[in-house]
């Protein structure tokens, strides 16, 4: 079969003069549809990976292929259509929430399905804003959960998810949670989660990478991973976070 996403080799080097890569030899591969946690202190280059995997940012060294295709043999607007971003901090195009959903989906060359985006606004707690609102003038959990939708319209084959949950409360969270496992089971989309919530990582993802000492250190099934580390840094990782057994 051939894998949906391939990362072979990647490195990023860090913005200042410094001798160490912020990352390198970062291997791994998706062969089936998966729910991926990507995990890792602070600073080791998880939202870089994530930005490199959409485009957003370029690698120093190596190669992404989708389906087996090199990114570079890609046109990339293809590409995004296929994998996509969330960002962190969710950001508004200009106009209302409903230019924003829609006008995501028209650049992308996609109809505007206005019954797709009803659902789904209703599954992510956003049924109660009027559509005509600006923007600009949600909460920055809102604006997150706008930023998710749109990205949702797409039905991309692999969502990178940036931390969407942080700023949401926990009733927000389970939606989108749900909304997205929803989206992983019936249409076979990849999750790569970046999360610091580690009770997160144990119940949406099915594997684990986790990124240390300047490489993808380890990619394993999420309970073999926290119960069993391969290595120290898991350990040590795991075990600051309180969450081991
Ligand atoms: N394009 C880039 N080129 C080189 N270095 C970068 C680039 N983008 C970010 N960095 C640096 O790399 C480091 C890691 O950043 P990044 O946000 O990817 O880490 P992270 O693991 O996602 O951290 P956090 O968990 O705190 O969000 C930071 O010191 C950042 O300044």
């Amino acid at each position: 079969m051939i894998p949906i996403l391939q990362l072979e080799n990647i490195k990023k080097n860090r913005r200042a003069e410094e001798s160490t890569p912020l990352f390198a030899g970062v291997n791994a591969e998706v062969a089936e549809p998966d729910s991926i946690a990507l995990l890792g202190v602070s600073g080791q280059g998880k939202s870089t990976l994530l930005r490199i995997m959409s485009l957003l940012d370029a690698p120093d060294g190596g190669e992404i292929r989708l389906h087996n295709k090199p990114q570079a043999e890609m046109d990339p607007r293809i590409w995004r259509m296929n994998v996509c971003y969330v960002a962190q901090q969710a950001v508004m195009l200009p106009g209302t929430i409903d230019d924003n959903i829609k006008t995501a989906s028209l650049l992308h060359g996609k109809p505007f399905d206005r019954e797709h985006a009803e659902r789904l606004r209703e599954r992510l707690g956003l049924g109660g804003l009027d559509p005509a609102k600006k923007a600009s003038e949600l909460s920055g959990g809102e604006k997150q959960r706008v930023s998710l939708l749109r990205s949702l319209m797409l039905r991309p084959q692999v969502l990178l998810l940036d931390e969407v949950t942080a700023s949401l409360d926990q009733a927000s969270k389970q939606k989108v949670e749900d909304v997205l496992l929803e989206r992983h089971r019936e249409e076979g989309t990849t999750l790569i989660w970046v999360t610091h919530d580690l009770e997160q990582a144990l119940q949406v993802s099915r594997t684990v990478w986790f990124m240390a000492e300047g490489t993808l250190l380890e990619k394993g099934g999420t309970e073999s991973f926290f119960q069993h580390p391969a290595t120290d840094a898991g350990l040590k990782y795991i075990r600051a976070s309180g969450s081991g057994e």
